[in-house]
């Protein structure tokens, strides 16, 4: 734990402003990092975390403001500049090569050569080096797609570990991380603060990691500096205050239904993918929405993914929308109105266009002339109808997608997905990563507003299992990639389900 003689300052920022067109996403920021301390930093989508971030990583360059490292100022150039002083960062988005080991992907980009030709040995010494000096126990030389998700995550900061940095900013790590995953990944990160004295700058939205692991919380709102406070003296509700816009968090409702009757949408037994056969017992009715549970792993995904055709099938028993369907494509499940969006939501979104377009592209159809010629005028009113439907935080129609922060573009996502007028199954995959609370929440009352008043059916694939229990109707338990136990809302038991999906029912068929 952090003493008064070795928590001194590394990293301190002053005065820093960063402005985008139309947005002040940076606002005369002064801040301290020190040693020995995980500083924790919150806010709502589009508070300005990343930009700060990015400013510390050499990414943008601030307007006004200084950066000193060790007491002295530093002016990043580039990313390498900032690595070279000892600042390195974990983005949120998984940046490993699956069919590499562990070893070449923490080499990655930084090959030890010999002869000019990569020095596959001196690899493994390196990232050996660099896994014995942090204390880890973790293989590296097996394919990483071989690993889960935590162990994953590992191989990523050991990766970060590469330039040897005393500052380590991570970008919600916990985002893909199952239940099990998270403590010992927490422990993992403590013990970089502990044994080797490091800074850590966490940015999470899940306030009860960020409770657990912080010995400072700051608060960013509307990229202005709220407040920095030791944790213990800060309690969570003046830490959520602090972040959220008054009333934004919504209360959900879900009401009491009886669906014996109801229209089966979607009913499937067996899928098979990757060579395997999964016993998958399910039946989605109209107007429910069903959550799906499991770890990181589990077949949640990939089950949904091959009976939307994108993911390879090696055959199916389902029943969708009434039609049997053994193989498909995923355009003609969209057809039939099975809508999926992606866990990881860059796959979702066309990156080099504009936020309009991002938009429009799924209602061409709607949009333009029999002979192919757009409605500039109804795109435009479209597009912004949208946005405001959702409370999207954009300065202009035209930007690019991707200046959008993370939580902001899962909002057009899923916004343009529900407006499909065919639609009768919505499958969201983890929805809500990278989601402020309140957005979180707009989320939850979405998916009720759907299977309540527009008799839609929606599947809520989550890692978080008390958004599920405040959602769903139903819930689906997955384990080693086939569905191992249900439950209908009044049997609802967090321990049972917990208990499910680490495997306390193998064997048992549901
Ligand atoms: N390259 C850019 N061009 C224009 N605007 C940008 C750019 N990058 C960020 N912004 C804007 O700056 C504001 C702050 O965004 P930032 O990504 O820093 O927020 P954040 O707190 O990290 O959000 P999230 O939790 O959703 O990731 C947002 O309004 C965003 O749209």
């Amino acid at each position: 734990m952090p003493t008064q003689e070795n928590n001194q300052e590394v990293l301190r920022v002053e005065n820093l402003t960063k402005k985008f067109i139309g947005i002040l996403a940076n606002d005369n920021i002064s801040l301290t990092f020190n040693r020995h301390e995980i500083h924790s930093l919150c806010g709502e989508n589009g508070a300005g975390k990343s930009t700060f971030c990015k400013m510390l990583t050499g990414v943008y360059h601030p307007d006004e403001g200084k950066i000193f490292v060790n007491g002295k100022e530093i002016q990043f150039q580039a990313p390498a500049d900032s690595l070279a002083a000892g600042i390195s960062m974990v983005y949120q988005e998984r940046n490993l090569v699956g069919h590499l080991t562990g070893a070449q992907n923490i080499c990655l980009g930084h090959e030890p050569r010999k002869g000019g030709l990569i020095d596959e040995k001196a690899i493994v010494a390196k990232a050996e080096e660099i896994r014995s000096r942090l204390g880890i126990e973790i293989p590296l030389d097996v394919p990483v797609e071989e690993l889960g998700a935590g162990q994953q995550q590992i191989i990523e900061i050991i990766r970060a570990f590469y330039g040897n940095p005393s500052v380590l900013i991570l970008d919600e790590p916990t985002a893909s991380l199952g239940e099990g995953e998270v403590e010992p990944f927490l422990d993992f990160i403590r013990s970089l603060r502990d044994d080797l004295g490091m800074a850590i700058l966490f940015i999470s939205h899940k306030l009860e990691e960020v409770y657990a692991i912080s010995d400072v919380i700051t608060v960013f709102a509307d990229g202005r500096h709220i407040l920095t406070s030791p944790k213990d003296k800060l309690s969570q509700d003046e830490c959520v205050k602090a972040m959220i816009r008054a009333g934004r968090q919504k209360t959900i409702v879900v009401p009491k239904k009886d669906f014996t009757n109801a229209e089966v949408v979607l009913e499937a037994r067996e899928v098979s993918y990757d060579g395997k056969k999964h016993h998958v017992p399910m039946k989605v009715r109209k107007g429910e929405a069903v959550g799906f549970y499991g770890l990181v792993g589990s077949g949640r995904t990939e089950t949904m993914e091959t009976i939307g055709g994108i993911r390879l099938s090696d055959g199916m028993d389902v029943t969708f929308a009434g039609e049997r369907i053994t193989k498909t494509e995923p355009v003609q499940m969209i057809h039939r109105g099975f809508i999926l969006t992606a866990e990881k939501r860059i796959n979702g979104a066309f990156p080099g266009l504009s936020v309009e377009d991002n938009i429009c592209n799924l209602f061409i159809d709607k949009l333009s002339s029999k002979a192919g010629f757009m409605y500039v005028e109804k795109m435009l009113a479209f597009a912004k109808k949208i946005l405001d439907k959702n409370e999207v935080k954009y300065t202009s129609i035209d930007q690019n997608i991707t200046e959008l922060s993370g939580g902001n573009i899962q909002k057009v996502i899923i916004g343009r997905s529900i407006e499909l007028d065919n639609l009768r199954l919505l499958v969201l995959d983890e929805p809500t990563a990278g989601m402020d609370l309140g957005a979180k929440s707009e989320v939850y009352v979405k998916i009720r507003h759907l299977v309540d008043d527009e008799s839609k059916s929606v599947i809520f694939i989550s890692s978080e299992l008390d958004e599920l229990l405040t959602t769903c109707d139903e819930l689906c338990v997955f384990y080693d990639g086939d569905i191992v136990a249900q439950y209908s809302r009044e049997e609802f038991n967090k321990e049972q389900i917990l208990a499910d999906a680490m495997g306390g029912r193998k064997g048992e068929k549901t």
